[in-house]
């Protein structure tokens, strides 16, 4: 790789489930330089599978920490050897797969803040963790960890009224229960206990980085109004548990300044800050530089909604953290499972596996679907837990079968409709000012966008959000480095690259989703007491 022209700017990391990325960010907010290390390929050494060790419960999903130390390692000496010119770098930040845990060893402390230059970090490292094996967002091994920390705080919705979100498995603070019940030896050996952003945090530290507000959002255990720890949910997972936690910061906040190793080993400005790392969606809803009323609906196997809240109502299905750019606000996350893969199954079913063909239904069909409903959950679904196919005619007579161009527009508006109203279920409106941001691989059909668009009455814009995580960390270094609370991200980034506009609300749509939008809801209630699971 040729020479890099000296640009000063930021960094953004991303060690996410896969590989560990990288990103400059120019001052004028471009991207000049990116690169990544893939974990089953470059590390083949630790024999991981997309990036985890699932374990033989089929249950238990870990990732060696040594990995992650090591890519960082390979991807520095990569930077290094393309010409990168570090000195050039004024901050950096980063973010990390949410709610997995890193269990530093007594004295581990010692050994960060007196690294030498002239050895790699992975070798200097080898005995700084109890735990070698870090449980990560997929583990689902905690239920009966979950069911013990929303009794202890007065059940599922109370829990969630104070951290954000009911008892999940993959949530930090069940994590950290397990590892202190079938492992309280490695425990009380664990002087630190970091999150994976705090954790890459604390590599370039060279000391113990605080957790942040919003991946500190994603453990079961910080209160998000008040912004400190729950002392009730700490007590129930483990003693002792807060000293080792450190006390949560601002996601916006600096840190330090970059450690003496990478100075010397590296290249890097003793000024250069690091500012607070914090979870890979909290990074993302940055990278995609959402603002208040915002919604971003990521269209991939599953479909995700990231939402902009000011006041959340938590509740006991999808995830509220601290927002990661303005510490007042809220964010939240929406999860549907039947996404891209129940798409497809409609598109071979009514459309001849043709694009389009289920293009050319939703031209052919009117808003509304002249009062056809549809529910298309091949998979128990999550938001909400129902389960099976459901059509319903003008006059709510449920029906064994829609012709196939009817059976496309349901599928998507009622999607869209579900997401809408789910969305709205957690403290969601749509605003004058509301951008719909879409991403995803359905995001480059627009006639799905045109919907989208009808359905929340609002425009809907298309960006590359492929390393979007890294993106909003380097972002959110020169938000860091502009002064973070004192200084309005969206004034920080106002110089990067704008989405582009796919589709506009059809005149009328409103009238027609307005009128729409409660049929679906209690229908989908009606289908949910009928066989969904109560929410637990
Ligand atoms: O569990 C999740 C969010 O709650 C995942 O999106 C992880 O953050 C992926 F790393």
């Amino acid at each position: 790789m040729g020479e890099h022209t000296a640009r000063r700017c930021c960094l953004g990391w991303d060690f996410s489930t896969q590989q560990v990325k990288v990103v400059a960010v120019d001052t004028e907010m471009n991207i000049c330089y990116e690169d990544s290390v893939q974990f089953d390929r470059d590390l083949p050494e630790f024999g991981t599978q997309g990036g985890v060790h699932v374990h033989k419960d089929r249950l238990t999903v870990t990732s060696p920490v040594l990995m992650w130390v090591q890519a960082l390692d390979i991807i520095l000496e990569k930077m290094k050897a393309s010409g990168f010119d570090f000195s050039q770098v004024l901050a950096l930040s980063g973010a990390g797969q949410q709610h997995g845990s890193v269990y530093w060893s007594a004295g581990a402390s010692l050994v960060l803040t007196s690294l030498s230059p002239d050895l790699p970090l992975h070798q200097q490292l080898q005995a700084c963790f109890t735990l070698g094996d870090c449980p990560v967002w997929m583990d689902s091994s905690t239920t009966a960890q979950c069911r013990h920390l929303e009794a202890a705080v007065g059940g599922a919705q109370v829990l969630s009224c104070l951290t954000g979100s009911r008892a999940y498995e993959r949530f930090t603070g069940n994590q950290i229960a397990k590892i202190y019940q079938q492992n309280p030896e490695a425990y009380l050996r664990t002087e630190r206990i970091s999150l994976v952003s705090s954790f890459a945090a604390s590599l370039f530290l060279g000391s113990y980085s605080p957790i942040d507000y919003s991946d500190g959002s994603g453990m079961n255990l910080l209160q998000i109004q008040e912004k400190v720890w729950s002392q009730a949910c700490l007590s129930a997972c483990a003693p002792h548990l807060e000293e080792k936690l450190g006390s949560p910061v601002p996601s916006c906040s600096v840190v330090g300044a970059i450690s003496s190793y990478y100075i010397q080993r590296y290249g890097f400005a003793p000024g250069c800050r690091v500012v607070a790392f914090t979870g890979d969606n909290p990074a993302s809803l940055a990278g995609m530089r959402l603002e208040e009323g915002d919604i971003a609906v990521s269209l991939g196997t599953s479909d995700t909604l990231f939402l902009w809240l000011r006041e959340p109502l938590p509740a006991l299905e999808g995830h509220v953290f601290c927002n990661p750019v303005e510490p007042q606000h809220y964010m939240a996350l929406l999860c549907f499972k039947n996404g891209s893969l129940m798409r497809e199954k409609i598109r071979d079913e009514s459309a001849s596996h043709s694009w389009s063909e289920f293009s050319k239904a939703l031209q052919s069909t009117e808003m509304g679907n002249s009062g056809n409903l549809g529910f298309y959950f091949d998979v128990m679904e999550i938001t909400p837990e129902i389960i099976g196919c459901h059509r319903f005619n003008a006059e709510n007579h449920e029906v064994p079968a829609f012709p196939g161009d009817v059976e496309i527009r349901a599928l998507i508006e009622g999607q869209f409709m579900a997401k809408r109203i789910h969305a709205e279920g957690l403290g969601y409106r749509v605003m004058p000012k509301t951008k719909i941001l879409a991403t995803g691989g359905a995001s480059c059909n627009k006639d799905i966008l045109q919907v989208l668009a009808d359905v929340f009455g609002a425009p809907v814009y298309v960006m590359d959000t492929s390393s979007s995580a890294c993106v909003g960390s380097a972002y959110r270094a020169f938000h860091g480095l502009a002064g973070g609370t004192d200084m309005a991200f969206s004034e920080v980034v106002k110089s990067a690259p704008k989405p582009r506009l796919a589709a506009t609300p059809t005149p009328g749509a409103s009238e027609v989703y307005e009128a729409l939008l409660p049929r679906y809801a209690r229908l989908e209630q009606k289908i949910l007491s009928q066989t969904g699971s109560p929410l637990k």
